[in-house]
């Protein structure tokens, strides 16, 4: 259909607005850019807002984006606005029909590396030089890969990080790129995708092993309660600073945190931020062990190799037994834990942490 020669009714542009929250793949910035500004000009008509400083480069770069598009009227921008969401479901969808459903492999991926062999899935975080910082793409991958490891034939499956971090948490540059309606928009989202993503680990079926190869910050260190075993170099540390961040704890640890280490022990991690060595941490039941990081992956490998040999259903089985009588508790407390970030991302808490660490005036 040539929609040029069509005037998109307001029910469209609504529609398309809808369709850019539901994209799987992040389209990158020129494009988001590109959606920003036509959806301001379909909305308010040419650029109004007063010139950010040079140095406030998020807004600078949306108020060039939004006063490029000069007079252009009100209809024009709808119009283009909803051919371009149009455009971008097309090419998204016919990408992902190359690699169509649970069937994608390691190459598909661009935040991850993921191999099946010896009865092993392993899941890589694959960001070394952001010290493997969850971004929203590695969020969508990382739930990618779980849930086709659940269908495929490996026995157990495995997370680790590649280079010399496990994973530096929450990819804090998340924040920085705020959607048309806004910084309670982006909350909104950011809790559904948290909800979905802590969801993922609750449900998986498969002994879940997470190979902690060096420092795990935030979400890295929470979603370890929800692990079956965790092995650990004595390079690792473990550090949640939530507080730091005006944050507070989600992957259900204010609920496993407490159940494993002690309530005191949780709080010195939860709120006070207090950094765990490995040691400390396998001493308070979070690892369940420690090997010295010149012998960690021979060891580890050739240990979960032997695990893997193991009958599949009878440990599958076996985990329903030990976890499933706490799902329902724990989906609760996600679902609560999930509601709470939301209204703290919109404290002056956090964002004041977080434009300190953009800014590299702070590091945690
Ligand atoms: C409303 C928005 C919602 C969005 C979606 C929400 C999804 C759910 C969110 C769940 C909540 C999760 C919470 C957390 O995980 S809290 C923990 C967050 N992490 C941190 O605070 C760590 C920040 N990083 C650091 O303090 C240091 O980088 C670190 C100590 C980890 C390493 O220091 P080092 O000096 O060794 O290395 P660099 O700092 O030079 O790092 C190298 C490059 O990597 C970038 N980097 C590292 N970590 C992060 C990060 N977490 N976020 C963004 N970028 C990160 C760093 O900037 C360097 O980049 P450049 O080379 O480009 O400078």
């Amino acid at each position: 259909m040539n929609r040029t020669a069509m005037r998109a009714s307001q029910k469209d542009f609504e529609n398309a607005m809808n369709q850019v929250k539901l994209l799987k793949k992040d389209p990158g910035n020129e494009v988001k850019l590109k959606l920003y500004s036509l959806y301001k000009q379909a909305t308010e008509g040419p650029c109004n807002m007063p010139k950010p400083g040079v140095f406030d480069l998020i807004n600078k770069a949306k108020w060039d984006a939004w006063n490029a598009l000069g007079s252009l009227p009100k209809e024009t921008a709808r119009q283009n606005y909803v051919d371009l969401v149009s455009s971008l479901s097309s090419s998204l969808e016919s990408s992902s029909q190359v690699e169509p459903g649970t069937d994608r492999k390691s190459t598909g991926y661009e935040t991850l590396m993921v191999t099946s062999e010896d009865g092993i899935t392993k899941i890589m975080l694959n960001r070394p030089t952001k010290k493997n910082a969850l971004n929203v793409e590695m969020y969508h991958e990382i739930m990618h890969a779980l849930k086709a490891a659940s269908k495929d034939d490996s026995a157990i499956t495995v997370l680790t990080g590649n280079g010399d971090y496990y994973s530096s948490g929450n990819d804090l540059t998340n924040f920085t790129d705020i959607p048309p309606g806004g910084v309670e928009e982006k909350a909104k989202n950011g809790a559904i995708l948290l909800r979905e993503f802590v969801g993922c680990f609750i449900d998986f079926p498969k002994p879940l092993i997470a190979v902690v190869n060096g420092p795990a910050v935030g979400i890295s260190v929470t979603l370890l309660g929800l692990f079956d075993a965790v092995y650990a170099s004595d390079r690792a540390t473990f550090h949640t600073p939530f507080s730091h961040l005006g944050q507070s704890p989600e992957g259900c640890s204010s609920y496993t945190f407490p159940k494993i280490m002690s309530p005191a022990k949780a709080t010195e991690m939860l709120v006070f931020g207090k950094k765990l060595t490995a040691g400390e941490a396998c001493a308070q039941g979070l690892v369940t062990e420690v090997f010295p990081d010149s012998t960690f992956q021979k060891e580890v490998w050739t240990r979960l190799k032997a695990f893997a040999k193991l009958p599949p259903n009878a440990m599958r089985i076996s985990k329903e037994i030990i976890r499933n009588r706490e799902k329902e508790k724990l989906h609760a407390v996600n679902a609560e834990e999930c509601s709470v970030l939301q209204g703290r991302w919109l404290s002056d808490e956090c964002m004041n942490a977080v434009v300190n660490f953009l800014s590299r005036k702070s590091k945690l």
